[in-house]
């Protein structure tokens, strides 16, 4: 008998990137074990991570590939140290190894859910570089997917936000999230078939927090108004607003080339005459580029920007995030840190 019909899906998922990995980073099979690519599951010990965990722990074994696992601690609840280190003896019960824990100080940058995910990804980059993984494994399913559309057309975002998370991501493609086109409930499945000990993030059910007034109020009601097929329906928005949006960002690279002179100033006249949102896009480019963090620059800002470039005094400036200032010059635009 064949294994449980969701634990076959999660697994052929993983399979799946194991195979783009591979793919991308040729293991010879015959090559000592060492010499394979080291692949590492994020666990928190929720359900989706731990049926990630023993996923790949399964078909690392049938692939030139070394499998390990890193779980975050973020210190924010009595005995989280005692419990990471329980999710790290789960992992290698799976036969995962390495595996470690990892303790991180959560600041308080951008709210606590914010904050928390940075020191989380800070983490696992630097856990990623000491171990020398190639790729660093998700548990996102597509119901985080149409959770992270939905926070994003809430905020009034654009279609870059409402993209979502991408199956693969992060510096050299390091982030990979096989579930993404999986559905939660089967995830939560194949944790049941294979009796997998799981831990319950109070956070994920704390009404305090967006997201899980989101998971366990917002979609069921959108559910029950718009039928079931609504989390699918969301999910591919994000892959749609993806791919327009990566194609407005070239547009914007090769924009804002042709736009700059030969002491590097924005043509006001060639930017006038793009479409807003690739002028936008160029924009928030070019800002960027001279040293503003990406995360501290709002729609307003470029909406002020914008207003400089047609504005009809021919003159003016304005002060950016990240101590950078525009400053109109008859035709050019000149952006630069102060
Ligand atoms: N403390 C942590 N340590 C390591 N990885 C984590 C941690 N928290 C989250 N992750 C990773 O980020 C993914 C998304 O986490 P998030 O808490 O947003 O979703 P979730 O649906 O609650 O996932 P899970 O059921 O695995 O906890 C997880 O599946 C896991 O891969």
């Amino acid at each position: 008998m064949g294994p449980h019909p969701a634990v076959a899906a999660i697994r052929l998922a993983v399979r799946r990137v194991l195979h783009d990995v591979l793919t991308e980073h040729p293991a010879d099979p015959a090559a000592p074990r060492d010499a394979h690519p080291l692949v590492l599951v994020a666990c928190s010990g929720g359900a989706d991570s731990m049926a990630l965990a023993s996923a790949l722990a399964f078909e690392a074994r049938k692939l030139p590939v070394r499998a390990g696992g890193i779980t975050v601690d973020h210190g924010l609840q009595d005995g989280s140290d005692s419990r990471a280190g329980e999710v790290a003896d789960r992992m290698a019960a799976l036969g995962l190894g390495p595996v470690e824990a990892v303790a991180v100080t959560v600041g308080r940058e951008g709210g606590p859910e914010a904050a928390a995910r940075d020191a989380r990804y800070a983490a696992l980059d630097a856990a990623a570089e000491r171990h020398g993984a190639t790729a660093i494994l998700l548990g996102h399913t597509r119901d985080d997917q149409a959770e992270t559309v939905l926070l994003g057309l809430a905020r009034g975002s654009g279609i870059r936000s409402l993209s979502g998370m991408a199956a693969v991501s992060g510096a050299r493609g390091r982030y990979r999230r096989p579930f993404l086109r999986l559905d939660r409930q089967t995830v939560r499945t194949a944790c049941i078939a294979q009796e997998l000990a799981v831990w319950d993030d109070p956070h994920n059910s704390d009404p305090a927090y967006t997201r899980s007034r989101l998971r366990h109020e917002g979609l069921p009601a959108l559910e029950k108004a718009l039928g079931k097929g609504v989390v699918e329906a969301l999910a591919r928005t994000a892959q749609l607003s993806r791919d327009d949006a990566d194609a407005l960002d070239t547009w914007a690279a090769d924009a804002e080339t042709t736009a700059r002179d030969e002491a590097g100033a924005l043509a006001c006249d060639k930017l006038s005459g793009l479409p807003p949102a690739v002028r936008r896009r160029v924009l928030r480019r070019a800002v960027i580029a001279e040293g503003a963090p990406a995360g501290s620059l709002f729609a307003r800002h470029i909406e002020e920007l914008d207003r400089l470039i047609t504005g009809w005094r021919g003159q003016g400036a304005i002060n950016l995030p990240g101590r950078v200032e525009a400053r109109r010059q008859g035709g050019r635009l000149v952006i630069r840190q102060g």
